[in-house]
């Protein structure tokens, strides 16, 4: 079996979990609240930032030129096509100049990133892509679980479009050959830290569905109170 299929059995629960969150369901049949769709947006185009940064530093880490520039396309990749979606829904969704100014990331999208961050600093290439698969892979799915969907919520329908383009599907699987070929040369010991941290993420992509639907804040925020 390939390590890319073990790893996906492995997160069937967590992904499944994903897919039937109120989130994900709500974006599909346009029951889901803007305000909490505005939270992930805000919470996304951070997250995005860092996984460019976390991408960039896979290529600074690749030991052959294509793997490099490869690495380095998918970071230029996430920095237009990503977050020029994530500019597009702003300005739609009405988020004001202050209010990107005054943003924290909330406690799960940070971990999130902090959990790329430390594979990107202290793990091998092979670490890196198995930290960040679950983010192109799960999209990946559900886009295509909803393709075809017709969502009554414009916003909605546009960010399921997105993941479910070919383009997409197309850096997803490069990223599935590239974990499966690293896992052919790596340890024992190298393959099972793979697996966790490509498990911690699944988690965290769940963790990133809930945040957003509970408008997840940290438990002391001055500022919330404040404006409120
Ligand atoms: C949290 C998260 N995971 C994955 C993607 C897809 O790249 C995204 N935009 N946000």
């Amino acid at each position: 079996m390939k390590f890319s299929a073990y790893l996906r059995q492995k997160v069937e629960g967590s992904w499944q979990a994903s897919f039937d969150h109120p989130f994900v369901t709500g974006v599909a049949d346009g029951t889901l609240p803007l305000d909490a769709f505005q939270h992930y947006v805000l919470n996304d185009s951070y997250y995005l930032s860092v996984f460019a940064k976390v991408q960039a530093l896979g290529a600074a880490r690749a030991t052959d030129m294509q793997t490099m520039s490869r690495m380095a396309f998918h970071a230029q990749g996430t920095y237009e096509a990503e977050m020029d979606l994530h500019r597009n829904f702003s300005v739609r969704l009405g988020i004001s100049e202050e209010q990107k100014a005054n943003f924290r990331p909330a406690p799960s999208a940070y971990n999130y990133a902090n959990h790329l961050m430390a594979v990107a600093y202290t793990g091998t290439l092979g670490e890196i892509i198995a930290a960040l698969l679950p983010c192109y892979w799960l999209y990946w799915e559900i886009g295509e679980r909803y393709k075809g969907v017709q969502s009554p919520e414009p916003i909605y329908q546009d960010w399921i479009n997105a993941y479910g383009g070919e383009w997409f599907g197309e850096l997803v699987q490069e990223q599935i050959n590239r974990l499966d070929a690293l896992a052919e040369l790596a340890s024992e010991e190298e393959k099972r830290r793979m697996e966790q941290h490509f498990i911690l993420s699944s988690d965290y992509e769940y963790s990133f569905w809930q945040m957003a639907y509970t408008l997840e804040q940290w438990p002391y925020a001055e500022h919330v109170a404040v404006a409120k």
